[in-house]
């Protein structure tokens, strides 16, 4: 199969419709990017990286970041996370709180905002905000085998001003105990983690362990056991577009993971990690061309993970 064929030919077949969607404005840094961007990137795990469009363009990987602190956290925690945070679809939109009352402030899954923020909580015990955005930005950088990997301090302090739902969502958490950090620390590092910039070629890089039974081909060292591995997977696959994780599922067929900087994480099991980004999101705040794109992707190479 001839992959840079398949990712020329998506990316000239979405060229009308660039700019389609709505860009994220409840974080105003984020308003302001140019939503006729559209990059591609796929790195298979022979570590080969196919390119087209926009493939170099830093972006906020935002909730892409939550997939990583989770990996963080288990292997921190190991299985105890579990004890704080479900492993079900939430079928509520990222940042909903109801759900978190019936459920006495037990977040449904690491990927909608409550669980990730408690996700973060787990990261940050025994270190000051500071030293875990620093294991974090560290973690990335050895993942993506990219040193200029750097967190957007602009988009951390847009979304500190104006996150008041993530407030809303610790304060009610730590009020039953499922966070044991002031809220302010907590949502520091979260809003730094979300801050993080990558171009779709240094996220393909990154994803790659999750694609190659836990380990990065890029650089030989193993990130997670493969048991590991697969689990993530597992929680992307159901979990990771929040209540558009089941459409996702169907049209696509592969775990992944979106963020509202409009970029969008996929794997293919044994095969390939898949990076795309176009800022203009769909309803349910995944990126709506990049949701396209994986599509076609997905039926051109035949890897959807039901079979060809
Ligand atoms: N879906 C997302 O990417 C949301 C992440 C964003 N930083 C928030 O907390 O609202």
């Amino acid at each position: 199969m001839d992959l840079q064929a398949v990712v020329d030919d998506i990316v000239r077949d979405l060229q009308p419709r660039l700019g389609e969607g709505k860009v994220a404005d409840y974080i105003p840094e984020l308003a302001r990017v140019d939503p006729k961007q559209f990059g591609l990137a796929i790195t298979t795990v022979d570590g080969t990286t196919y390119t087209a469009g926009d493939a170099d363009t830093s972006f906020s990987i935002q909730s892409i970041s939550k997939v990583f602190m989770l990996t963080l956290a288990l292997g921190k925690a190991g299985e105890s996370v579990w004890k704080r945070v479900g492993r079900e679809p939430s079928g509520s939109s990222f940042n909903s709180i109801v759900q978190l009352e019936h459920e006495h402030g037990i977040p449904r899954n690491p990927f909608i905002n409550a669980g990730a923020i408690v996700i973060t909580d787990m990261v940050l015990a025994g270190h000051k905000p500071r030293e875990a955005i620093g294991e974090f930005l560290r973690f990335m950088r050895f993942i993506a085998d990219d040193d200029s990997v750097t967190i957007d301090e602009k988009v951390a302090r847009s979304e500190q001003e104006t996150g008041f739902r993530n407030f809303a969502l610790a304060n009610f958490m730590r009020g039953f105990g499922n966070l044991q950090h002031p809220v302010e620390h907590t949502l520091g590092v979260y809003f730094h983690q979300c801050a993080l910039a990558m171009s779709c070629v240094q996220l393909s890089h990154a994803g790659l362990y999750l694609a190659n039974r836990g380990t990065n081909p890029l650089t030989g060292f193993s990130v997670v056991s493969p048991k590991r591995a697969r689990r993530i997977n597992a929680l992307m696959l159901t979990c990771g577009h929040y209540d558009g994780s089941g459409d996702f599922a169907y049209h696509v067929g592969l775990p992944g993971k979106s963020g509202v900087g409009g970029g969008i994480l996929a794997i293919a099991p044994g095969k390939a990690s898949i990076a795309v980004w176009s800022p203009g999101l769909n309803k349910v705040g995944n990126s709506a061309l990049g949701s396209v794109a994986l599509e076609m992707l997905a039926t051109r190479t035949g890897w959807s993970v039901f079979g060809t």
